[in-house]
């Protein structure tokens, strides 16, 4: 079978987006294994699949797997794709898109200044929601990693997040302590590791191990995750600018109990075919 996609990205991290909805399509986890090597597939760090809604008030559903097979809950920069992607191929006039997740709804807008902002629903700070054995909500958690302690912020964008507030994050040791606690058995189903610094009230330095990945050139639930725990630990401001190795994220958060905004780029690379 000819699989036609494109090859996007935001801010670096790269995606091949899937439409299952004029061509409905199955991918095992071996098959998607195969699509993300870079060096004989398509390479990537997330495929995303855009299927038709499962309910009337949505667009589209919207389906993310990670580089390992993995499929996940919630993917900042890929929604930013799949607005561009359903508007560039005609699936879709609309400016404003609703899409279903398998954890909650997510509204997408084409903006003017040809950047899109995601309306990422409400960051969930309850232990049982992001999942985090612990046997209350902390402000501050900690864990020992080879007789070092630490302490971290967690949340949960529908995926989980654990934040690690560093000095530097260039002098940060990203893939030793992100593979230790990707996997950690605090987090019953792993988690996407932010090394964040703090640069004012209202900016950020970020880095993120992902969940499934390793570490990337930006993650946006990552710098959703980051703004929160800023806010909550560091007393930030509600209108935070996260920059990331690959570009920066306009992040706008009013506090607990409300919803959170991310606004960035969507970029086409190049669209294809592949014989699956
Ligand atoms: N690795 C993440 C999914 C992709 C998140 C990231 N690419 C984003 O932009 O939010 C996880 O396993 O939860």
């Amino acid at each position: 079978m000819m699989l036609s996609f494109a090859k996007m990205h935001g801010l670096g991290n790269d995606f091949m987006v899937v439409d299952g909805v004029t061509q409905p399509i199955f991918l095992n986890e071996s098959q998607i294994i195969k699509l993300g090597d870079r060096h004989r597939g398509v390479g990537f760090d997330q495929l995303l699949l855009i299927e038709p809604p499962q309910q009337p008030d949505l667009d589209f559903q919207y389906r993310i797997f990670n580089a390992d097979g993995s499929e996940v809950e919630q993917c900042g920069n890929g929604a930013r794709c799949i607005a561009r992607f359903v508007r560039n191929v005609g699936l879709t006039w609309k400016h404003k898109i609703r899409v279903g997740t398998m954890k909650g709804v997510l509204n997408l807008q084409i903006m003017r200044n040809g950047l899109v902002s995601v309306d990422m629903g409400e960051p969930r700070l309850e232990p049982g929601d992001i999942p985090l054995r612990y046997a209350q909500k902390e402000l501050f958690y900690h864990v020992n990693l080879d007789g070092i302690d630490y302490q971290f912020g967690s949340v949960s964008m529908g995926n989980p997040h654990c934040v690690l507030t560093v000095d530097n994050v260039d002098e940060t040791d990203v893939d030793k302590i992100g593979r230790q606690l990707t996997e950690h058995h605090l987090f019953p189903e792993g988690t996407n590791v932010g090394f964040m610094q703090k640069v004012s009230d209202s900016e950020i330095r970020l880095r993120v191990y992902e969940r499934g990945v390793g570490e990337t050139q930006a993650c946006g639930t990552g710098a959703c995750a980051s703004a929160v725990i800023g806010r909550l630990q560091h007393q930030m401001e509600n209108k935070i600018r996260v920059y990331l190795p690959g570009g920066h994220l306009h992040i706008d958060w009013g506090g607990v109990g409300e919803t959170l905004k991310m606004m960035g780029p969507a970029e086409l690379v190049y669209q294809g075919f592949i014989e699956l």
